[in-house]
């Protein structure tokens, strides 16, 4: 017997690092809660497994799963206990509610890998109504629990508490407490972006703006000359283009295959340093140029359609991202903002301007908003979406303001490439006028 616990302690232990951590946990709900957010999605549905988005009485299917993958009682309750430690009832309700109500549809099943049960549910559920200032749903929910635990005393005296509060200011009883959902400081511009991730990626009617065309780009380079690329001009202020087929399947594959190993959670420059932040999910990995001979091709290619220098220090390495269901990264900046920026350790200016390939497709979400600017691009497979970040005379260009919209459904990869001022004099021609 000692022999056994001593083999399953340290076979545990083994596996331990390997094994979802609470952060893990944590780190899911949170997701869940993002898409449930960004995506207007109903609660009931996200738990059934479909994703529907519902406004008022329009109940609109946002993407069609071929198997339907449901959480159980036990899976809403982590997910609003998550939601209720953080003292975001918002959230936790909805999901408490859900649990609730899968607990008491199977009440007497026993499931071995529920950590919680319908009393669990009620007490968090009836608690975070109390607190949301909702007195008479916390007392019929406690009268509930007390239905299966008789000799429950705390709950005993909830009960006694809320009947008192309601006994005293009987209006509590019809107030239908509406409760703010918690709002994210950094982000005042969130009802765009919501909008153009919901769109799930919008292009503008080329139609009505014959300036956005698409062509055939060989950039004046002998290069592209046997093989132009094709270009579709997304935006003119800022200019954003998207150019199609940029790289093939199989280099694309190449690519991650090759950053895989190196992933890591990844982070953002905050004053000097660089810190992992809930604004930005996803795993990223630098790749050097000697990582593999096809990185040179692909810089030269970047290059001869780009007309800009892309050697170092003139561009950084190529930072391959990965970003999970939920996986996202709130709008920003790519250039740098402030002087101290880590971006300016390379001395070579700031960054001017951003290529960046889609190395996957997504089956649902994970389009790039440009606020300011009011337009989403979709995920492409193998195209490469270029701006320029600085303004010609290298003040930063506030109408990129851009973003990563959460993954819906599928398992996004992008490759960045961010060029820098410097090396670029002859290439883009500075301006003095700050429009330009
Ligand atoms: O993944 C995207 O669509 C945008 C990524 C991005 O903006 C970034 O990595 O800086
Ligand atoms: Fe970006």
């Amino acid at each position: 017997m000692q022999d056994n616990k001593v083999a399953l302690k340290d076979g545990y232990e083994n596996v331990e690092q390997d094994l979802p951590a609470f952060e893990d946990l944590e780190g899911a709900a949170r997701a869940l809660m993002r898409l449930q957010d960004v995506y207007m999605l109903n609660v009931k549905g996200l738990a059934r497994g479909v994703f529907q988005r519902v406004t008022g009485s329009a109940v609109t299917d946002l993407y069609n799963p071929r198997r339907l993958f449901s959480l159980t009682a036990d899976d809403c309750f982590q997910v609003g206990k998550v939601a209720y430690d953080m003292g975001d009832y918002y959230h936790a309700i909805p999901w408490l509610e859900e649990s609730v109500s899968l607990f008491r549809g199977s009440y007497g099943e026993w499931n071995t890998e529920d950590e919680a049960s319908l009393e669990d549910a009620l007490d968090h559920l009836a608690f975070a109504y109390f607190q949301a200032g909702n007195v008479s749903c916390a007392l019929s929910l406690s009268r509930e629990f007390l239905l299966y635990s008789p000799d429950n005393k705390r709950m005993a005296r909830n009960v006694l508490k809320y009947e008192k509060l309601l006994a005293e200011s009987p209006n509590q009883a019809v107030v239908e407490a509406v409760i703010q959902r918690p709002n994210v400081p950094h982000l005042q511009t969130r009802d765009t972006y919501e909008g153009l991730c919901q769109t799930l990626g919008s292009q503008p009617t080329h139609y009505q703006t014959p300036s956005l065309h698409c062509s055939y780009e060989t950039s004046s380079n002998p290069y592209l000359l046997l093989q132009p690329v094709r270009k579709e001009v997304i935006h003119l202020e800022p200019y954003v283009v998207l150019y199609h087929d940029f790289v093939s399947d199989l280099e694309a594959q190449k690519i991650r295959g090759l950053a895989e190993p190196w992933l890591q959670r990844s982070v953002v420059a905050s004053g000097e340093k660089q810190l992992p932040v809930e604004y930005r999910i996803s795993k990223s990995a630098w790749l050097k140029d000697t990582a593999d001979p096809m990185l040179v091709t692909l810089d030269h290619r970047i290059a001869a359609l780009t007309g800009l220098d892309v050697q170092p220090p003139y561009a950084e390495y190529l930072q391959v991202v990965n970003y999970g269901i939920g996986g996202h990264y709130e709008p920003h900046f790519d250039h740098a903002t402030s002087p101290s920026s880590p971006l300016y350790r390379m001395k070579s200016g700031n960054r001017v301007a951003t290529f960046m390939i889609y190395l996957s497709s997504v089956e649902a979400g994970g389009a790039t908003a440009f606020i300011y600017a009011n337009f989403s691009v979709p995920v492409v497979k193998n195209a490469a979406l270029f701006w320029w970040n600085l303004h010609r005379s290298g003040e930063g260009d506030s109408d990129t303001l851009h973003a990563a919209c959460p993954v819906l459904v599928g398992d996004k990869w992008v490759a960045n490439k961010w060029i820098h001022e410097y090396g670029q004099e002859f290439r883009r021609p500075c301006s003095s006028s700050p429009g330009d």
